[in-house]
Parts: C-alpha cells; sequence; structure tokens
C-alpha cells in the first residue's frame, strides 16, 4: 500500500502523539507524552516495569483511552475505532488472545480471514516465524514461546504497514530470538514500520532507528541508540584475565577509575582508555586483554537510575529528525 500522503504535502507520520497523560487511580501511567514515529521507522520503547510502556502503546493502538492528548495513525485517530486503519495496523500484544481449541494454523486462518487476508498468507506467515513444523497443534499444546511467535504471526499475516510488537521476545529461546531479529529486518527493509517495546537493551542497539526511554511516564530521552551511546557519560572497561595483575596495581594506573573482580577478569573502569592500555602493556602485557567500550545498556542503567538527571541529560541529547 502506498504511503499515506497529506496533499502537497510531506508523508504523514505513521505514529503522532501528542500530549498524552493517562492516570490509573493515583498513579499517572503516562504523562504528558509527546512523539512522532516516521512512516518505515523502527522505533524503540524502553523503560523501566511499571514505566508506561504499555499503556502508551494501547493508547496508540487504539485499545486504550487517552485521558487527555490526541493520538493520529497515518494522520487519523484511531479512537474511537476507525475500521479504516485496521487493517493497516498488526498488534502483538503481552496478552494477545487465542482460539486455543484450534490448530495454530486454523487460528492464523481465523484472523486472516478477519483482515480479508488472502490464505496464501496463512501457511507463509507460519513459515515465516517458524512455526511450519507445528502447524496442525492445538493452540493449547503450543509451549510458551511458540505461542508468543504465534501472536506475533497473528500480528503479521495481513502485511500491515504498521506493526505494534510489545516484548515481542520475551519468551524466545536465542535461536527463535536472532530468527525473529531477520524478519523484523525485511519488514523494515519492505518499509514497514515498527513499534517495539523491549527490555532487551542488546536487540534494540541492533534494530532501532530510535528509540525512546519512559522513566515514570515521561520520555526521558529519544535518539538514535548510536548518538545516546555516543553521548554516553558511562565509562569504558579495561577486561585483564584473572591473575594478571592485582587490584591495588589496577587502582593505581592514572585514570583508572573503578576495579572490580568479574566472571573471571579484572575489570578496569576508565574514561581514558588508551592511556590505561599503555600502563597496562607497560606493568602486565595486552596479551588477552579485552576493551569494552560504553552500551546501550550503560546509558540506559545510567538514565533510569537517575531520572531526575536524566531530564537533564534529555535537553543534552536532543531529539533528532534524521535516523
Ligand atoms: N489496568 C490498570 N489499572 C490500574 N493500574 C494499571 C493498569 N495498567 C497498568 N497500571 C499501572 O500503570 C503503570 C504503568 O503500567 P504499564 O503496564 O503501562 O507499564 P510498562 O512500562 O508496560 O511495564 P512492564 O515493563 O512491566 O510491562 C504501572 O504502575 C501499573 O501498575
Amino acid at each position: 500500500m502506498p504511503a499515506t500522503t497529506a496533499p502537497g504535502g510531506p508523508p504523514a507520520p505513521a505514529v503522532r502523539v501528542e500530549a498524552v497523560s493517562k492516570r490509573y487511580g493515583d498513579r499517572l501511567a503516562v504523562d504528558d507524552v509527546t512523539l512522532e514515529i516516521r512512516q518505515g521507522e523502527f522505533f524503540g520503547l524502553l523503560g523501566p516495569n511499571g514505566a508506561g510502556k504499555s499503556t502508551l502503546v494501547e493508547i496508540m493502538e487504539g485499545l486504550r483511552r487517552a485521558d487527555a492528548g490526541t493520538v493520529a495513525l497515518f494522520g487519523r485517530s484511531p479512537w474511537p475505532r476507525d475500521t479504516t486503519l485496521l487493517p493497516r495496523i498488526g498488534v502483538q500484544t503481552q496478552s494477545s488472545a487465542f482460539f486455543v481449541r484450534q490448530t495454530a494454523h486454523e487460528h492464523l486462518r481465523t484472523v486472516a480471514a478477519l483482515y480479508g487476508a488472502p490464505r496464501t498468507a496463512v501457511d507463509a506467515t507460519l513459515e515465516t516465524v517458524g512455526l511450519t513444523g507445528q502447524r496442525d497443534v492445538r493452540v493449547e499444546s503450543l509451549s510458551g514461546g511458540q505461542r508468543q511467535r504465534l501472536a506475533i504471526a497473528s500480528a503479521l499475516v495481513h502485511a500491515p504497514e504498521l506493526i505494534f510488537l510489545d516484548e515481542p521476545t520475551a519468551a524466545l529461546d536465542p535461536q527463535a530470538r536472532r530468527a525473529l531479529w531477520e524478519v523484523l529486518r525485511g519488514l523494515k527493509a519492505a518499509g514497514r514500520t515498527i513499534v517495539y517495546t523491549t527490555h532487551h537493551l542488546d536487540e534494540a542497539e541492533e534494530l532501532c532507528d530510535r528509540i525512546a526511554i519512559l522513566v515514570d511516564g515521561r520520555i526521558a530521552v529519544t535518539d538514535s541508540p548510536h548518538r545516546l551511546v555516543g553521548a554516553s557519560r558511562a565509562p569504558s572497561r579495561v577486561l585483564l584475565p584473572e591473575g594478571r595483575l592485582d587490584e591495588a596495581t589496577a587502582r593505581a594506573i592514572e585514570g583508572v577509575e573503578r576495579v572490580s573482580a568479574q566472571g573471571g577478569s579484572l575489570v578496569l573502569e576508565t574514561h581514558a582508555v588508551g592511556p590505561v592500555l599503555t600502563a597496562v602493556d607497560r606493568i602486565a602485557g595486552l596479551d588477552g586483554v579485552q576493551t569494552r567500550t560504553a552500551s546501550l545498556e550503560d546509558v540506559y542503567l545510567d538514565l533510569t537510575a537517575r531520572p531526575a538527571e536524566a531530564a537533564g541529560t534529555a535537553a543534552t541529547t536532543a531529539e533528532t529528525t534524521e535516523p
């Protein structure tokens, strides 16, 4: 389906959220959130348990009503339910509903029929998520990870333009997780927009063009993983094989900020990798020494551990408009 374009203007954003808030009793789950997701963008939503990710995503999907603010998908409000939007959106939630007495194939055929998707899409989508071998197994007999893959298939079977995936890899084994990454990369290459909630920082770093980190219902920062890591204040780590250097000597090296023993390595944290490596080379040699630069996980932990300070960081890692 062609991208939606406002007459004479640029394409409408796939998602536009403006000043959205949602309260449950005393709890302000989403607090004045504004964000925009471009068509074709792979957008990650990260944040600690209870930060408001699912609530925000459900509001975007039109499954939950915001107390305040507006949402538009391709320029149209998903609430109240807009039936012209439904075929354009695919949704996998943390509590996807299944027809449990049906087989995987029957379930997906039912979902496909609801959207008017061709039957040929059913086998192709089962293949895509690696469930061809479970085609004739009843949903109630599938494992947790297989059900999760069926939930993902149910979000993809009608080839939607905008796909919402809420922790899709939570129950997947490492192979299935990597296989899903490949599927998602293919969807991105085909121009689909993906809104992706995850607690796996590595996959956010691998897959997402941009991420938003939500803390206590507010967006602490929005940027590309690359820029966030680049702007990070987190130290790099120099890892030495155990026994190579004693902790006191390591601590005395200029530029070393912290020393700890972890998983068979002596870990030196520093913001001055070059000088520290030179000193290590002089004292103990560099054989078997590894360096790890800051990762998205470091950035995330930094932001979510000190939300008040994080708000200050957000101003310096300004929201970007390029991928
Ligand atoms: N239906 C509800 N009724 C009352 N409170 C709710 C409801 N749903 C969520 N909450 C509360 O709102 C806050 C945000 O919840 P939400 O599920 O959106 O967070 P989340 O970031 O998706 O968390 P997680 O990573 O654990 O899935 C939490 O404090 C939660 O307890």
